[in-house]
């Protein structure tokens, strides 16, 4: 929101935060494959009166509630270049070049408006994937705890100079995004003329699902797929077994193929590489116990179904690894408040007693 619009959204129960995650999970399951009634294939379908078709009806609320939300903060951002209030977010660029870049009111609401989707639940769902299987790896997790002390030491928090320096760290990435991508499908593409592939004749207009899964785990490909192994990409570029042939492959496939690959990938592989570095320089990530203090193994299939099936809920414990962290992490925080507070020019009240009162203390 700060990148995209300029305005923070301090608390998970913000409005746009709430408004957002509401519309984003609806759009996801209205998206899944097989869903709805399949009106591409079966085009008289469309002419059912939307007060039988469930799907019309979702369809057209959805739509309701993202332009609420997309052209609201479009809006909310030009009132700010009114007031002379910029703080150099994305929009305003838009906004400002708006001629140059030939584009309408309606591109730029839904551009903002796929970004934030884009953005959002991709990168959390990655994360969420990265701390489940750090709970049932204990062993990866060791080795990415040596690497990053050894590197960064227990003094300052990592940042992006290091991550050249954190080989594993990266590996634990890669194998999360292979293990479970965070789109095992991708997004539907369509051939637009006819085509031959390998022998095969794709007409023009076919659906094309591009299987990441099923790539990521084909045996005669990777060593063991099912098994959480970060290693593998360390001696191997693709994490691939020896001997099979790298040229079909490219670091980019979970986020996507062709023309309307992911946009966002190097926003999201800086904003991965931040995040995971610090999970695993600050905190253990261990299995919940019963009643009887044994562990509870996280079940590792526990996934929602959609176009971008995160992890479920899950308990484990996290602790901080040692007793600096919280007040290394709270001198950070502290110094952090500038970059903050560019961001907080029009928040909501109950939004700026939060931030404030977070800030009480310091
Ligand atoms: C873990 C992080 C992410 C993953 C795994 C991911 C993955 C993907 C995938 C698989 C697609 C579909 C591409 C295709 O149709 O071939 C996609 C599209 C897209 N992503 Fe990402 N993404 C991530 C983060 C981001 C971020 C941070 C942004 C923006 C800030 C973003 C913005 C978009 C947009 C706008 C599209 C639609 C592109 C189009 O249809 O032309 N994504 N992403």
């Amino acid at each position: 929101m700060s990148v995209l619009y300029g305005k923070r959204c301090p608390r998970y129960e913000s409005h746009e935060a709430t408004a957002f995650y509401e519309v984003n999970h609806l759009w996801n399951s209205i998206l899944e494959p097989g869903a709805h009634p399949p009106v591409d294939l079966l085009p008289f379908l469309k002419y059912i009166p939307e007060k039988w078709a469930t799907w019309k009806q979702l369809a057209r609320s959805i739509r309701r509630k993202q332009r609420d939300l997309y052209f609201g903060l479009v809006a909310e951002t030009e009132k700010r270049m009114k007031m002379g209030e910029e703080n150099g977010s994305y929009m305003e660029q838009v906004l400002s070049r708006q001629e140059e870049l030939r584009l309408d009111r309606e591109m730029i609401g839904y551009l903002g408006g796929t970004l934030l989707e884009g953005g959002s639940e991709t990168s959390a769902s990655l994360l969420h994937s990265l701390v489940l299987f750090l709970v049932a790896s204990p062993e990866s997790q060791r080795k990415a705890q040596e690497e990053i002390d050894r590197v960064v030491g227990r003094e300052r928090l990592p940042g992006l100079e290091d991550s050249d320096e954190l080989p594993y760290i990266q590996a634990l990435i890669k194998e999360t995004h292979r293990i479970r991508p965070v789109a095992p499908l991708q997004v539907p593409h369509a051939t637009t003329t006819n085509e031959k592939f390998r022998g095969f004749v794709i007409p023009g207009g076919t659906t094309i699902f591009v299987n990441t899964y099923g790539i990521y785990h084909d045996p005669d490909t990777f060593e063991d797929p099912e098994l959480f192994y970060p290693d593998r990409y360390l001696k191997t570029e693709f994490g691939t077994k020896l001997g099979v042939d790298e040229n079909y492959w490219r670091s980019t496939l979970p986020f996507g193929s062709g023309r309307r690959i992911c946009p966002g990938i190097h926003l999201a592989n800086n904003a991965l590489m931040l995040n995971t570095m610090n999970l695993v320089w600050a905190f253990d990530f261990r299995p919940a116990k019963d009643s009887n203090g044994k562990d509870i193994p996280p079940d590792l299939n526990n996934y929602e179904k959609g176009l971008l099936p995160g992890p479920r809920p899950f308990n484990c414990i996290i602790t901080p690894r040692h007793p600096k962290v919280a007040e290394i992490v709270i001198r950070e925080f502290r110094e952090a408040i500038d970059t903050f507070v560019k961001f907080e020019k029009n928040l909501a009240p109950e939004d700026q007693r939060f931030v404030t009162e977070q800030r009480e203390g310091f």
